[in-house]
């Protein structure tokens, strides 16, 4: 058997997206992602995909220059390889990523996000040549399928007037009994039984009745909000006393591990992130001040599926719960997740996924969800097959787009609707 890695091809892609609202704007009808491929000297190929922004790409070029030659079971070296990559320092001056979405912006996790997508491919291939599952590289699975919840948003029927784009079928939902609607038709087509409503969108008070109209259209059913972190300390706390009895738990509602410490200790809500801990760094302090309860693991941007199985080992020791977070992804991510969820033993939380709001995919078959949940796949790999008709002709749209949707921006396509717009200022209520 010969692993060594002969070829690397990266396909930067742009997929259809609805119009989905968050704090700071409106998903763009299309938008970047990157899909890795590595090939072995046995022509065996291994698949990834991460964010396909151009700062992702320009670090995962020269990345790609230096695997050929190395063993796809070197997944320790991806890291060695990845501190060699120069960082340009324009693309982690404003510190924040995807306009405050994600946490911060580093050098270090702008690499990691580049490392995840090359790690799930040097898995996936390793794991055709060996005749293994990729949760078994990983150590085996503990569970055989894998829940998610519905990730519900506020949206639009359809985007702008005039912008071309992909027609989606979830109608608009900008109240709560839009909100109710669009999580019926995710338990019909899912099977769903936890929600979480992506809020910072509308007042604190509407959002707090959308979640009320859920609690009492899915009794006893978990439930989150999630307004990335667009409240106040005080803000956060009058949403805290008003769901706290029919909340899960409640996602950033606040900036910033001090002003989540703050809420935790004055609510007693359980506090998730994808925000204020996004990084190894970050973690001592928010864990030490008690601000965060769960912490939302990514592995695109933890740096893959082993440091998110580190993620969870810490999180374990110090008593915080651990699940995932999800931005726009596609089948592979779904997959790679998937996998490294089935080996945490103490995941007792549905994992976010976007994948439902993609119509469109790079896979000769969607994956599905039964019951809310996705099976753990046991063929060798990810257990996941590209389909190249497909990922030719999401690049090319890539390749025909001017470069307005190869970076992701929800406040450039908020202005199309609204060209008063300005990203809002933290915290905005
Ligand atoms: O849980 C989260 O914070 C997210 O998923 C952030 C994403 O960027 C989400 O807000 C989105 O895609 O609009
Ligand atoms: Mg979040």
């Amino acid at each position: 058997m010969n692993l060594t890695i002969t070829d690397v091809r990266l396909t930067p892609i742009l997929v259809a997206d609805p119009p989905l609202l968050n704090t700071q704007g409106v998903h763009q009808p299309y938008t970047p992602r990157l899909i890795v491929e590595v090939v072995t000297a046995d022509g065996i190929t291994g698949v990834g995909e991460t964010y396909g922004d151009a700062k992702y790409l320009e670090l995962a070029r020269p990345f790609a220059e230096r695997l050929k030659g190395r063993q796809v079971s070197d997944l320790n070296g991806l890291f060695t390889v990845a501190d060699r990559v120069a960082v340009d320092a324009s693309r982690v001056e404003n510190a924040v990523d995807v306009g405050g979405l994600r946490g911060v912006q580093t050098a270090d996790k702008l690499r990691l996000s580049v490392v995840s997508g090359f790690e799930v491919a040097c898995l996936d291939a390793l794991g055709k040549a060996l005749g293994l599952p990729v949760h078994a590289l990983l150590g085996g699975k503990v569970r055989d399928a894998v829940e998610y919840s519905a990730y519900l948003f506020y949206k639009w029927a359809g985007h702008p007037e005039g912008v071309p784009a992909e027609k989606d079928d979830w109608g608009a939902a900008v109240d709560p009994a839009g909100v109710v609607e669009q999580a019926r038709r995710f338990t019909e087509r899912y099977g769903f039984t936890s929600f979480k409503l992506k809020g910072g969108v509308f007042p604190p008070d509407e959002e707090i009745a959308a979640i009320k109209a859920l609690a009492e259209a899915f009794p006893g059913h978990p439930l989150r909000l999630d307004p990335n972190g667009a409240w106040s300390v005080e803000t956060s706390v009058k949403v805290a006393e008003e769901l706290g009895e029919v909340l899960e738990y409640l996602e950033d509602p606040a900036l910033g591990t001090p002003a989540m410490a703050e809420v935790a200790e004055r609510t007693g809500v359980p506090l998730a992130t994808n925000m204020c801990v996004t990084t190894f760094a970050e973690i001592r302090e928010a864990f030490t001040r008690g601000a965060v309860q769960v912490v939302l693991s990514d592995h695109h941007y933890w740096g893959g599926l082993r440091n998110t199985q580190q993620l969870a080992a810490v999180c374990r020791t110090f008593g915080v719960g651990v699940s995932m977070h999800s931005n726009t992804h596609l089948g592979i991510s779904l997959a790679a997740m998937t996998h490294v969820a089935a080996t945490v033993p103490d995941l007792h939380h549905a994992c976010d996924s976007h994948y439902p709001w993609q119509s469109e995919d790079v896979l000769t078959e969607r994956l599905t969800f039964e019951g809310g949940k996705v099976a753990v796949s046991d063929t060798p790999g990810l257990g996941v097959e590209l389909d190249r008709a497909r990922l030719a002709a999401l690049h090319q749209r890539w390749l025909d787009d001017d470069g307005a949707l190869r970076d992701r921006d929800d406040a450039a396509a908020m202005r199309i609707a609204d060209p008063e717009w300005v990203t809002p200022a933290m915290p905005r209520w």
